[in-house]
């Protein structure tokens, strides 16, 4: 049937639609800025520590020295895999994508929760925490097991960041490499209504429990035109091999009429407000780990991509080689975004809660006319 005169419009993809009150974050398009409840991004990601930014996150204020240290305490009292999701995940095929491996595990872990249906603010708090908690431990497992490695236990005397690097690589972290993981965590943990985010609310929205919220946020974020553009760049990157090629393969990439992968953003069209301080993570990472030459591809193919087609990079540009040189295998990088997303995710399912409208758009019918069934 052909779309009518007097059809209503249809926002394709939501583009431009205003769905609702937050007071999470704000994105100022226009001059590339991000808040955290009122706090410039750039800012938390110098001067405050990710578990002060996932405390602000779910409060909406940043912590005192005594809040902190409550929530440090239930952090690290719950990093540990409870066995029975431990043996879900090692029963799982390496054939299956590491963010696969996550969605099952926080789909095992709200199954066997028995306040999994209590949603009382303090209720979904105590969940929102025990996830943030222990997902590191999860991302962990999968990359150890995926290289024949055995499981390492969570380290109490380490923060977040730390401890993460800890269970992933067995032994104590360069301390710059902590620095620029916990940066990537901060920069990664909240942007507004997108894809994932706005899963997690629709679902949060037909009063579904928190674990289904996260469950259905994470296969919103595989998909490579969101979190797993991340993984996508390195591909990119492995495929070029050097800067010198760089141009040659993104005109080819582009003839074929390719999505350049780590470019391009629904929000941002002046460039994404993280990738400076995400870009100043990777140059310090590519002078402590003396590879000048993985810059020089990431210029390049930048240049090449702000002149050919006049589309910046977005946060995943920089973060894709940043987590290369921290050490992380390629198909982890996503499941990295989910470690640090969960934060926002879950403030956002705490937000719908709150003050919930069944979220149910209209569309506009262009099958075939009513017609008699033969
Ligand atoms: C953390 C995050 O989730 S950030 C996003 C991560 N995703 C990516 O990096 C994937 C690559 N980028 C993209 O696919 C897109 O830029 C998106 C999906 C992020 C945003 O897309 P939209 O706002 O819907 O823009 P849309 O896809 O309509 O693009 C507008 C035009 O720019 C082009 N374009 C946008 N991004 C790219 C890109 N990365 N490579 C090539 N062309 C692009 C489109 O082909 C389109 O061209 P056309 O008008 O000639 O058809
Ligand atoms: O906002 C978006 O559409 C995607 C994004 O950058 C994010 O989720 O961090």
């Amino acid at each position: 049937m052909p779309v009518t005169e007097n059809a209503p419009e249809v926002h394709k993809g939501l583009a431009g639609v205003v769905a609702d009150y937050t007071s999470i974050s704000q994105i100022h398009e226009e001059t590339n800025s991000l808040l955290y409840r009122g706090y410039p991004v750039q800012d938390l990601a110098a001067r405050a520590g990710f578990e002060e930014v996932a405390y602000l996150l779910w409060h909406g204020e940043l912590p005192t020295a005594a809040e902190l240290a409550d929530q440090t305490a239930t952090e690290r009292a719950h990093r540990t895999l409870p066995s029975n999701v431990r043996d879900a995940i090692l029963e799982l095929p390496l054939t299956c994508h590491p963010m696969d491996v996550c969605r099952t595990a926080v789909s095992v872990l709200g199954a066997h929760d028995p306040h999994a249906e209590d949603s009382s603010p303090q209720a979904e708090l105590t969940k929102a925490l025990r996830l943030w908690a222990v997902l590191p431990s999860v991302v962990a497992l999968d990359q150890r097991r995926r290289r024949g490695q055995e499981l390492v236990e969570p380290h109490d005397e380490l923060g977040y960041a730390a401890n993460f690097l800890w269970m992933t690589f067995g032994k104590l972290p360069d301390p710059a490499v902590v620095k620029a993981f916990e940066v990537s965590m901060t920069l990664y943990a909240e942007h507004s209504f997108n894809a994932s985010t706005f899963t997690a609310r629709v679902i949060t929205s037909t009063l579904a429990d928190l674990h289904s919220a996260v469950t259905g946020a994470i296969g919103a974020l595989k998909g490579p035109l969101h979190g797993g553009a991340n993984e996508a760049v390195m591909e990119s990157f492995e495929e070029i091999g050097t800067a010198d090629r760089a141009e040659a393969w993104l005109d080819d990439a582009l003839a074929l009429k390719k999505k350049i992968m780590g470019f391009g953003h629904r929000v941002y069209k002046h460039g994404d407000s993280r990738v400076p301080t995400m870009r100043g993570v990777l140059e310090n990472l590519v002078e402590h780990f003396n590879r000048p030459d993985l810059l020089d591809l990431y210029t390049t193919l930048e240049a090449a991509m702000t002149e050919r087609k006049g589309i910046l990079p977005n946060l995943d540009y920089p973060a894709g080689p940043a987590y290369h040189l921290m050490g992380f295998d390629t198909n982890i990088f996503t499941p990295l975004f989910v470690a640090s997303r969960v934060t926002g995710w879950t403030a956002h399912v705490m937000e719908q809660r709150a003050a919930n409208s069944l979220i149910r758009p209209l569309c506009a019918y262009v099958g075939p006319e009513r017609r008699e069934v033969p």
